[in-house]
């Protein structure tokens, strides 16, 4: 036994081919207590996600947060639950496999996918284990996370670089660490926040609404609050949307610190009291449905709203697998891995359809500015 990990079964000859690991936070086994107090201990003891010292830290998650919490997520989970798990894994899964089709024939089947959590099964460890017994060379890392934020995006980094600095040979390496202001992720949430309008009406007001970070990890020099602010200026620029017709706020905050501002649950109280009627919702920064936008944005948040004297509240489903979000990402990774022989090896006839098909999007870009 020795200290780093290799293939001892490799070989000369085996072609380099590119590995694409895509990451999300993950989610519990189970909607069930006990599997939400090992889920929630795994990524509440990472010291990105929580930035207390740890002694005390240590008493308050033990002592308190993971005697309380689970009971309460493990319902949440339960409301959200389907007959394939967590939707943030099955939604991940569904991503995964229309971009590993996109991505084999533009690269001529090249290259390997896998998922993996930060957090939860399927783990970072095994995704990464399955790319070295493919005997991926260059690796190409895509956290699903548009906004960087040092809690998710750092976090994930760490997390991988820890493992890769034990491979006994290492690979290229590669990662996207935010695709915020992507031409292409603006344009999908655009087209999908008008594909809404068209079915489901259209409300007095958009919110755009993020999960929030405590403040003082803004202060400290986390871009996250930024790239949200970006975000939600250009999807709502392409919309010409008018100042007082859109808003960004923050949901899901943790803990008794304050955390980024307007929150999103204070002000759908506050439109509720105004009276305003109907809304949209849409949460750009969760690629994948979760337990944050089905439950806490489309369900509590709902309910919140129209107690408060509010209309509907009318969620705008994340871009999932959607032909546009898997066309946005499989142009994004190709970029990021360009210049890896992999990527060149694409055939004439691939080359000269990419070319067309980004022609096309650009003219139709064009034509609705
Ligand atoms: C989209 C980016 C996310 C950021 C930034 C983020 C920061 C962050 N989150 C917590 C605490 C919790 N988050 C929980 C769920 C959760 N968070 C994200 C994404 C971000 N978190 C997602 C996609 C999910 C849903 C997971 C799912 O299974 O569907 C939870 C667990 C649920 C609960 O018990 O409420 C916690 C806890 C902190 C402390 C933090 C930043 C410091
Ligand atoms: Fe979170
Ligand atoms: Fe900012």
């Amino acid at each position: 036994m020795t200290r780093f990990q290799g293939r001892a079964d490799f070989r000369h000859d085996e072609p380099a081919s590119l590995g694409i690991l895509v990451t999300n936070l993950g989610t519990p086994d189970e909607p069930t207590p006990p599997a939400l107090r090992r889920y929630l201990k795994e990524f509440l003891s990472d010291p990105r996600v929580v930035e207390i010292p740890r002694p005390l830290w240590w008493l308050i998650l033990n002592g308190i947060v993971l005697r309380t919490r689970p009971a309460k997520s493990a319902e949440a989970y339960a409301r959200v639950w389907t007959g394939r798990g967590s939707p943030l894994l099955s939604n991940c899964e569904d991503m995964v496999e229309a971009l590993e089709k996109k991505l084999k024939s533009r690269f001529s089947g090249r290259v390997e996918l896998v998922l993996g959590m930060r957090y939860g099964k399927p783990s970072i460890e095994s995704a990464l284990e399955s790319l070295q017994a493919r005997g991926v060379r260059r690796l190409l890392v895509l956290p699903l996370y548009p906004q960087y934020a040092s809690s998710t995006t750092g976090s994930t980094f760490e997390k991988i670089t820890g493992i890769l600095s034990r491979w006994r040979w290492m690979p290229e390496f590669r990662m996207v660490t935010s695709y915020h202001d992507d031409a292409g992720y603006v344009q999908a949430l655009a087209n999908s926040i008008r594909e809404h309008w068209y079915q489901r009406g259209r409300g007095e007001r958009l919110m755009f609404s993020f999960h929030g970070i405590p403040k003082f990890t803004f202060l400290a020099g986390d871009p996250y609050h930024c790239h949200c602010h970006k975000t939600a200026r250009l999807v709502a620029h392409r919309l010409g949307l008018k100042e007082g017709e859109w808003f960004v706020t923050f949901q899901s905050r943790f803990g008794k610190a304050e955390w980024l501002k307007p929150y999103t649950d204070e002000t759908l109280e506050a439109w509720g009291g105004e009276g305003v009627g109907d809304i949209d919702v849409v949460c750009p920064g969760f690629p994948a449905d979760c337990l944050e936008t089905l439950d806490e944005i489309a369900f509590e948040n709902a309910e919140l709203f129209q107690e408060a004297g509010g209309g509907k509240l009318r969620y705008v489903p994340a871009l999932n697998a959607s032909e546009d979000h898997i066309h946005m990402l499989q142009e994004l990774v190709a970029r990021h891995a360009a210049g890896w022989p992999e990527v060149s090896r694409q055939s004439r006839e691939q080359a000269v359809q990419a070319a067309e098909d980004s022609q096309a999007r650009a003219l139709q870009m064009g034509a609705e500015r």
